[in-house]
């Protein structure tokens, strides 16, 4: 493992971190945001986009639009694959911070839950290869977002999968659908209508991840591993047939755009569902969950 250097803008201020670099990422070309980390391998040109917002992760506006905002930058530059992981081990995100559902401005909502699902589909639709390395925790939104990419890996102990229900929320459909896709509609059924959190066996078990790893630098290794195996790959047929084997899913959800936009709406922005979240921030701030 060598260090690395990483100097960003933190509130205005130049402030610089030391990064823990598995050895075959030494050369990097680094343009970090405030809340992900990028570093390219210059040798391999592949991407690690790491978040980095303490403490959880949480998916804000500012968080989303970076991301979107960097994946749309090494589009350009025509990187090999993308590593998506957290700068944190053992969480990856927390799902959407919290924050962003506490308000029953509709203007806000909308404008929320519009950057959600772009910054979604982006990632689902990018030409680029994506894996996740899921080093910790990912419930709901996390999860969500991992399903996007088009390899998962996952570390030992940790939990995975769309727990709205258990909140008093509902997940949105297209989630569903997504999880259904990669466990089968019945598994997803049970799923959802308990607000089921796997751990990472289980999750193995029913195929929402593809592999287990023991920690961060070998999920990293291994994502790696993956992308390589796509060297031999003739890249514009690549793309294409992930395009195909993915139209059908992106078709229904940019049909269903203004009806998911309009549930969503409604149901957070209701004064029933407002306590409920209310209520549920306040166990989590007294870890009686
Ligand atoms: C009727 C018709 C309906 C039609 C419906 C249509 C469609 C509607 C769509 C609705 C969409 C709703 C979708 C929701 C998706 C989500 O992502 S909701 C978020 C779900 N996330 C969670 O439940 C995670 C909760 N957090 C945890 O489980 C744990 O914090 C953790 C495992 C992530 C980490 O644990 P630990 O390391 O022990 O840290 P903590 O001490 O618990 O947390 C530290 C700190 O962070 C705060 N926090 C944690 N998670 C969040 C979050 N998601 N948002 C904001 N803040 C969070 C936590 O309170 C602590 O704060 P303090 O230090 O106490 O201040």
């Amino acid at each position: 493992m060598f260090k690395g250097i990483c100097r960003e803008t933190h509130n205005g201020n130049m402030v610089t971190k030391i990064l823990k670099i598995p050895k075959f990422f030494t050369c990097i070309r680094n343009f970090s945001s405030e809340n992900v980390l990028v570093e390219v391998n210059n040798k391999t040109n592949t991407a690690i986009l790491r978040l980095s917002r303490p403490p959880v992760n949480g998916l804000n506006l500012e968080v989303l639009n970076e991301f979107e905002s960097l994946l749309s930058q090494l589009e350009q530059q025509k990187v090999n694959g993308v590593i998506i992981t957290s700068n944190k081990e053992g969480i990856l995100t927390g799902g959407i911070d919290i924050a962003e559902l506490q308000t029953i401005d509709q203007r806000r909502l909308k404008k929320y839950w519009t950057t959600f699902r772009d910054t979604f589909l982006k990632l689902y639709n990018t030409p680029l290869l994506t894996v996740a390395v899921i080093n910790g925790h990912s419930p709901a939104g996390g999860c969500l977002f991992s399903t996007a990419c088009d390899y998962r890996v996952m570390t030992r102990n940790y939990n995975i999968g769309g727990n709205e229900t258990q909140l008093g929320l509902v997940a949105p459909i297209w989630f569903m659908d997504r999880v259904a896709d990669l466990i089968g509609h019945r598994q997803a059924e049970l799923a959802f209508t308990q607000g089921k959190l796997f751990s990472t066996d289980e999750a193995h078990k029913l195929g929402l991840i593809d592999e287990i790893v023991e920690n961060t630098a070998e999920g990293l290794s291994k994502a790696q591993i993956i992308i390589n195996s796509f060297a031999n790959v003739p890249k514009k047929a690549r793309e294409i047939s992930k395009r195909f084997t993915r139209q059908q899913f992106l078709d229904k959800m940019i049909r269903d755009t203004d009806d998911d936009i309009r549930h969503f709406v409604n149901h957070i922005g209701s004064n029933e569902t407002q306590k409920i979240i209310e209520q549920y921030m306040q166990k989590l701030k007294s870890k009686r969950f």
